[in-house]
């Protein structure tokens, strides 16, 4: 057995911050290669290792792969973004319709990481004042998926602009199972440098330095050095 109390190696510390500045939220990119089955299960395995409150582990893994399904998907996805839309108005509506904010058909699988609301009893550890907690350990696991599949070469594309009542009847959910995270997942043909909707000039990463408050940071947060040091 390894000792879980050994230094990450600087490749290791490095590996990890890699996947973390080069993950990509993927929608445009998807090849149709399928996902190998033992890939898939490292994914899925380092989703369930996310952290959980009380260590409830509220999530399932619905793996897409039928067609039909996504294709419901995409019209519940098809009516939600055109109501968006009417969110904005001249320009800024032009610019988020042309957005693509999903690749439910491109990506060779999809995969929607529920919440079981009710999973470990009535009373869960930890979750006795912030009953969304369930909801959070959910997150986290997403995260985990996200960045294993970018380590893996694999895209991810988390799709939210979807009627969630219309989702848990489409995939057929018992009612104390939310539906957290619509993913599209596939190998890319390029994994973008800056999230796509900074390239599309909708919007642009916040300065850190600008959002840590409270002690005198600010200036090494975006020390120029430490932040080449990170990208080695
Ligand atoms: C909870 C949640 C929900 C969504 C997203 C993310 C998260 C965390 N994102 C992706 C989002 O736009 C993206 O993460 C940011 O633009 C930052 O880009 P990178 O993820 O760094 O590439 C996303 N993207 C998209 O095209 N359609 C969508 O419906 C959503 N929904």
């Amino acid at each position: 057995m390894t000792d879980p109390n050994r230094p990450f190696s600087d490749d290791e510390r490095r590996g990890l911050y890699r996947a973390i500045h080069e993950r990509r939220d993927v929608r445009s990119q998807f090849l149709p290669d399928p996902v190998p089955t033992d890939v898939l299960a490292r994914l899925l395995r380092a989703a369930h290792h996310a952290p959980s409150v009380g260590f409830m582990q509220p999530w399932d893994f619905l793996v897409i792969d039928s067609v039909e399904v996504r294709a419901r998907v995409l019209a519940i996805f098809d009516a939600e973004n055109d109501k968006a839309a009417h969110n904005y108005q001249g320009d800024r509506q032009h610019t988020y319709r042309s957005l693509k904010l999903q690749g439910i058909l491109e990506s060779p699988l999809n995969l929607c990481i529920t919440c079981d609301r009710s999973r470990g009893g009535a009373h869960v550890l930890g979750r006795n004042s912030i009953v969304e907690t369930d909801l959070f350990s959910t997150c986290l696991a997403v995260q985990n998926l996200w960045l294993a599949a970018r380590a893996e070469g694999i895209g991810v594309g988390w799709v939210s602009i979807l009627d969630q009542h219309q989702l848990a009847k489409t995939l057929d959910l018992p009612e104390n199972v939310y539906p957290l995270a619509y993913l599209c997942l596939g190998y890319v043909s390029e994994f973008l440098d800056q999230p796509e909707l900074q390239a599309k000039g909708w919007r642009s990463r916040l300065p850190l330095n600008g959002l840590v408050h409270g002690n005198l940071w600010g200036q090494a947060l975006e020390d120029e050095s430490l932040l080449a040091e990170l990208k080695q």
